[in-house]
C-alpha cells in the first residue's frame, strides 16, 4: 500500500507551533515524554498479558531502547510494548486525543500561545518530539495483530503526516527522531545518558541505551587499540526500580520531584508530597503529590483527576478518581495495592469495600500532608492562593473531616485589614474574647464590598473580629456548616443578629427605647415603601451609615449568588428586606424634618436605595434613584 497523506487536526498545528516557541529552551523534555509514553505502552501490555499471556511470549522481556546513530543523525526510541493499529496511530498522533486540552488549545491567542508557562498544563507528550527532530518517523505494530498489519507513519512537523501499511516482524514502536542541526547532542551518549537517568531512573522498565562497549585492555593488547572495530551493545543505564517501593528513607528529594515530573506531566516540582507504606489488613503504598499551580480545568465538570492505581506494582489505570474525594481533586499520585485483585475494573472498583477503605485511609493522608504543608506560612499561602476555594467544597462534600477541613480553610479578616486570606479558624478563637461565643463573618461581591460594608459597623466598634468572604463559594459554605470547634457561624447580616454577651445592655436598652421614640419616622416609611420591604426597624448594628437591608432568614442572597441561580435557570422568589434606619445619623434626623409627605417619599426611597446599594452593589432601577437623589439635592 502506497502512503497516503493526512493533514493534522488544526489544535496539533497550534500545539505545534506553541512547541517550537515555548519549550525551545528545555529541549530535552522529549526524552522524558517519549520514554514516557513507551512506558505507558509496556504497562498496558503487561496488564492485557495477566489476562492473555500470548501477548507476550515471543518477546517477554519488556524493556525500552534508546539509540542513536551518528551517520544518518538519528535518535530511535524502541520499545516492546502494545504498540498502535493503523487507526490508533492516525487517532492518536493526529489529533489531540484529551477533549479539555484540545478544547483549551483551540481557545487560546497566539499570545497566550507564547506563554510558556501553560505548556505545563497539558501533556504535549508525543508532539516534543518535533523540539529536536525536523522529521519524526514512527514504525509500529500492535500487539494485537500479526506482522502484516504494521504501520509506517511520519511528518515534518509541518500541517500533515503520511501513514502506510508496512511488514513488521516485532509487536511494539520505534520513534525515530532526525534530528535538527541544533539539536545533534543528543547523539551523545553521554548527554543521553544523562537526560535519561534524570527522568527514568524511578520508572520500573528498564531503559537501555546503545552505547560503546568498554573493554579492558588484554595484557600486551594495549597498542593495537586504535586497529580495534569499536563494540556497541544495549546497557541498562536506569534504577528499574518503581520509586515508591523503595523505602522513603533512601529517596532523595530530587528523585521525588522528578518522579513527580515523570507522572504528571509537569514541568515544574511539586509544592509538596507525602510517601506512606502501610502493611496489615490493608495493604497499601501511596505516594501524593500536591502541584504548584493549580490546573486550568479545575473547575471543568470533565476535569480529568484522580490517581494512578497500581495492584503488586502493575499498572492498572489512570484517573482512578475513587480513592479521593472531589474536593482533593488537586492531589496526584498514585496508589499501590495488594488489596485488590489485578483484573479490577473501573465498575468492580465502584462497588468494593477495599475502595472505600483506601478512599477513607487516603483522604485522611491527603489532609494531613496539607496541614504539614500549613506549618510552613509563606508556602501555604501560595497553596491557598490555588487550590482554596476547592477545598472550600470539602466542609459540605466530606461530613466526616468537616472539621479537619475546616481547620484547613483560610480566610480575610477585619483583624488585618486587608484582603489577604490567612486567617484560620483556630487563629480567629484564638482571639476571640471570653464573652464571645459565636464566630461571626460577611459575605459580600467583593473584598472592597466586605470591608467596607454597613453591617461591620457596630462589630468595628466593639472591637470584635469578622471573617471577610467574596469568593463565590463562600456563600454556598456558610449556608452549610452551622459551626467549628462547637462555636456557631453567624453572618453579620442576620437579621436577629444575635450578640450574645458581647450585646451591651445598655445598649439593647437605648434601641428599645430609640424604636418607641423614632415610630414616627419608621410608620412614614413604611407607609411610602409597602410591600417593597418586610419590615423597617431601629437598627442597633449600624455607626456611620444611615440605613441597611437584612434578610428575613438571617441569610441574604448575594446579588452574585442572585445572578449565579438565574443562569442556572432557577426561579428566585423576590426577596423582601427587613430596612434598619440608623436615627442619629443626620440623613434620617434631615428626613423626620420633612413635613410635605410627597418630599418624605423621596427621602424614604433614597434610604431604601441607599442600603440596597451599599448591600448589592448594583441596583435594579439606578436611573430612578439619580432621578430621586437629584430632586432632593435640588431641593
Ligand atoms: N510508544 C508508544 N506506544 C504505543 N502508543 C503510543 C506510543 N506513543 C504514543 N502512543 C499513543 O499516542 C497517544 C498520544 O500520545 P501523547 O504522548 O501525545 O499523549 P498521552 O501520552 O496520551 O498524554 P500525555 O502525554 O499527557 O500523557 C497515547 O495516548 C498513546 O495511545
Amino acid at each position: 500500500m502506497s502512503a497516503q497523506v493526512h493533514g493534522f487536526q488544526t489544535e496539533v498545528n497550534k500545539l505545534l507551533k506553541l512547541l517550537a516557541n515555548s519549550l525551545y529552551s528545555n529541549k530535552e523534555v522529549f526524552i522524558r515524554e517519549l520514554i514516557s509514553n513507551a512506558s505507558d505502552a509496556i504497562d498496558k501490555l503487561h496488564f492485557l498479558a495477566l489476562t492473555d499471556p500470548e501477548l507476550t511470549k515471543d518477546d517477554p522481556v519488556l524493556r525500552i531502547r534508546i539509540r542513536a546513530d551518528k551517520d544518518t543523525n538519528t535518535l530511535t526510541i524502541s520499545d516492546n510494548g502494545l504498540g498502535m493499529t493503523m487507526q490508533e496511530a492516525c487517532d492518536n498522533l493526529g489529533t489531540i486525543a484529551k477533549s479539555g486540552t484540545e478544547a483549551f488549545i483551540a481557545g487560546m491567542s497566539d499570545d497566550a500561545v507564547k506563554n510558556s508557562q501553560l505548556i505545563g498544563q497539558f501533556g504535549v507528550g508525543f508532539y516534543s518530539a518535533f523540539i529536536v527532530a525536523d522529521k519524526v518517523t514512527v514504525l509500529t505494530r500492535s500487539a494485537k495483530v500479526g506482522a502484516e498489519e504494521g504501520v509506517r507513519w511520519e511528518s515534518t512537523g509541518e500541517g500533515t503526516y503520511t501513514s502506510e501499511t508496512i511488514k513488521r516482524d516485532q509487536r511494539g514502536t520505534d520513534v525515530i527522531l532526525h534530528l535538527k542541526d541544533d539539536a545533534k547532542d543528543f547523539l551523545d551518549t553521554w548527554t543521553l545518558r544523562q537526560a535519561i537517568t534524570k527522568y527514568s531512573d524511578h520508572i520500573s522498565t528498564p531503559v537501555e541505551l546503545y552505547e560503546e562497549k568498554f573493554e579492558a585492555p588484554k595484557e600486551g593488547e594495549e597498542n593495537k587499540d586504535e586497529k580495534k572495530e569499536k563494540v556497541f551493545e544495549y546497557v541498562q543505564v536506569n534504577n528499574a526500580q518503581a520509586l515508591w517501593t523503595r523505602p522513603a528513607k533512601e529517596i532523595k528529594d530530587e528523585e521525588y520531584k522528578s518522579f513527580y515530573q515523570h507522572l504528571c506531566q509537569d514541568y515544574q516540582d511539586p509544592m509538596t508530597w507525602s510517601h506512606n507504606r502501610v502493611e496489615g489488613e490493608l495493604e497499601y503504598t501511596s505516594l501524593l503529590f500536591i502541584p504548584q499551580v493549580a490546573p486550568w480545568d479545575l473547575f471543568n465538570r470533565d476535569n480529568k483527576h484522580g490517581l494512578k492505581l497500581f495492584v503488586q506494582r502493575v499498572f492498572i489505570m489512570d484517573d482512578a478518581e475513587q480513592f479521593l474525594p472531589n474536593y482533593l481533586r488537586f492531589v496526584k499520585g498514585l496508589v499501590d495495592t495488594n488489596s485488590l485483585p489485578l483484573n479490577v475494573s473501573r465498575e468492580l472498583l465502584q462497588e468494593s469495600s477495599v475502595t472505600r477503605k483506601l478512599k477513607k485511609a487516603l483522604t485522611k493522608r491527603a489532609l494531613s500532608m496539607i496541614e504539614k504543608l500549613s506549618a510552613d506560612k509563606e508556602k501555604y499561602a501560595k497553596f491557598i492562593a490555588q487550590f482554596g476555594n476547592v477545598l472550600k467544597e470539602g466542609p459540605v462534600e466530606d461530613y466526616s473531616n468537616r472539621e479537619a477541613v475546616l481547620k484547613l480553610l483560610r480566610f480575610a479578616s477585619t483583624h488585618n485589614d486587608n484582603s489577604v486570606q490567612d486567617v484560620s479558624l483556630a487563629d480567629y478563637i484564638s482571639r476571640m474574647p471570653k464573652e464571645q461565643s459565636k464566630i461571626y463573618y460577611l459575605t459580600a461581591e467583593s473584598y472592597q464590598a466586605a470591608s467596607s460594608s454597613p453591617y461591620l459597623e457596630t462589630f468595628k466598634k466593639k472591637g470584635i473580629e469578622v471573617l471577610l468572604m467574596w469568593d463565590r463559594i463562600d456563600e454556598w459554605l456558610m449556608g452549610n456548616v452551622t459551626e467549628f470547634d462547637g462555636k456557631e457561624f453567624v453572618a453579620v447580616t442576620a437579621s436577629d443578629l444575635k450578640l450574645g454577651d458581647l450585646a451591651d445592655k445598655e445598649e439593647e436598652k437605648r434601641t428599645q427605647e430609640a424604636e418607641k421614640e423614632h415610630k414616627d419616622i419608621i410608620e412614614r416609611i413604611k407607609k411610602v415603601l409597602g410591600d417593597k420591604v418586610s419590615d423597617v426597624k431601629v437598627s442597633s448594628r449600624l455607626v456611620d451609615s444611615p440605613s441597611c437591608v437584612v434578610g428575613e432568614q438571617g441569610h441574604m442572597l448575594t446579588a452574585q449568588m442572585r445572578r449565579l441561580l438565574e443562569a442556572t435557570g432557577q426561579q428566585i422568589p423576590e426577596e423582601k428586606y427587613i430596612l434598619e434606619i440608623n436615627p442619629t445619623h443626620p440623613l434620617i434626623v434631615k428626613a423626620a424634618e420633612e413635613i410635605d409627605e410627597s418630599c418624605f417619599a423621596k427621602w424614604a426611597e433614597l434610604i431604601y436605595a441607599q442600603a440596597l446599594l451599599a448591600d448589592q452593589g448594583a441596583l435594579k432601577d439606578p436611573s430612578a434613584f439619580v432621578k430621586c437623589m437629584n430632586e432632593l439635592l435640588i431641593g
